[in-house]
């Protein structure tokens, strides 16, 4: 564990409205940028007034509740994006690498308006170094190779079939070599053109654009937008739609998203004084992918941060399984891999306990020339290792495309 940087508390932090400061990635460093950004708002941050690594177990999310209060202490906004905590949890709570940054700098824009919030002295203003191209790409197999990985499907589809548990989620590893190291504010400038519905997201190393919200707290409200059940894009508008319908129609992909909505009310009900979720998911549809969709919302009953409702949310049945312990079993015993970041919570935090947490989907692990790129599907006892195989192969083009453009 590590809390880095004698900062003074609290935080001599200073929050001011600013004009338009265009795009929010234009103003990151090359090295450790944090970033939070859909539809060109969000957060961009750099620079470290308090970082620290959590302890793994079973009390992380408390742990890390308690850090953050000793360190934001009493320093709250009023009006504005004040100081903001970015964090990433590890999937599973057994592994070490979960990482709490309090960048020393944020520019945030929510609703047209702009704010920067400093901690400390402003670091002097130094223009940001040219974006970098990081050449030609080669890309290995992570822990298993693709035939392996559809025995393992295969396997874990047999035991759900034999009433083991209902659903688990199976996720593989690319490994990915860079001729130049890799500049990150690239991958996140991609991957905000082309997936501006998606939550762009760089924290400690940890890159990608999910399309999943796992919970966003405004105040009492929080809201959550549930995905499970995916189909490819269509060659024209009509295959397109015909191929939307027929996930709608798909036994295999309505079951697998009420096991992701069962375990989405079931986490948020003991904490919520009102909750909507909807009877029938929608379409979301991305660049490359269709998801069945739904939209939760709710009035938190008390005080719960937005990290208290992370920890009673994750993992989801989108990235665990059903029941959860027997699938996170099977997911240890299957994978062969640790998943790190991937499939954890991603996101920020502020001094008022609000926030936005979204599943650390479509994502990868950067460092220097190298990065780990992830990809997962949702087994059923119907589920074919080779469709398995070719969902999770579309899932990797996010990152890939990131990477080679
Ligand atoms: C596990 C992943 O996606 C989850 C989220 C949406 C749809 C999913 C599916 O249909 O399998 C997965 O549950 C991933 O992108 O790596």
């Amino acid at each position: 564990m590590s809390v880095a940087l004698g900062i003074t508390r609290p935080l001599p932090v200073r929050t001011i409205p600013i004009g338009d400061p265009g795009n929010l990635l234009s103003s990151l460093p090359s090295t450790a940028p944090y970033a939070w950004i859909r539809h060109g708002e969000g957060l961009a941050g750099w620079g470290e007034a308090a970082k620290v690594t959590v302890p793994p177990g079973p009390d992380r999310f408390a742990w890390a509740r308690k850090w953050l209060a000793s360190v934001f202490g009493d320093a709250h906004t009023h009006g504005g994006i004040g100081p903001v905590a970015f964090g990433t949890f590890t999937f599973d709570e057994t592994s070490p690498g979960s990482t709490l940054v309090i960048p020393r700098t944020v520019l945030a824009r929510r609703g047209g308006q702009a704010w920067i919030t400093t901690i400390g002295d402003p670091a002097p203003a130094e223009p940001p170094t040219p974006i970098t191209d990081p050449g030609r790409i080669s890309y290995g197999d992570g822990s298993l190779t693709a035939p392996a990985w559809e025995t393992i499907v295969a396997r874990a589809s047999r035991r759900i079939r034999e009433g083991e548990l209902e659903k688990v989620v199976l996720a593989r590893d690319l490994t990915a070599t860079a001729q130049h190291p890799i500049d990150v504010r690239l991958l996140l400038t991609r991957l905000a053109d082309r997936y501006p519905d998606c939550y762009t997201f760089s924290v400690a190393g940890l890159v990608g654009a999910t399309p999943e919200l796992l919970i966003r707290r405004t105040g009492q409200q929080i809201e959550s937008l549930v995905l499970a059940g995916t189909t490819t894009r269509g060659t024209n508008p009509a295959d397109d739609i015909a191929r939307g319908a027929a996930l709608f129609a798909s036994t295999k992909d309505r079951h697998e998203h009420e096991c992701a909505i069962a375990s989405v009310r079931e986490a948020l009900t003991p904490l919520a004084a009102r909750l909507n979720v909807p009877d029938e998911p929608e379409l979301l549809v991305l660049p490359n992918l269709q998801h069945l969709a739904s939209h939760v919302t709710g009035t938190l009953a008390d005080g719960a941060s937005v990290l208290d409702v992370v920890a009673a949310l994750h993992p989801t049945a989108a990235v665990g399984g059903t029941p959860t312990p027997t699938a996170i079993r099977l997911i240890r015993e299957l994978e062969g891999m640790d998943r790190a970041g991937y499939a954890g919570p991603v996101g920020w935090i502020d001094a008022h306990g609000d926030g936005e947490w979204g599943i650390a989907l479509r994502s990868g692990i950067v460092e220097g020339h190298r990065a780990r790129l992830f990809a997962g599907c949702g087994i059923m006892g119907t589920s074919d290792p080779a469709s398995e195989l070719a969902e999770a192969q579309t899932k990797f083009r996010v990152m890939q495309y990131a990477l080679e453009g």
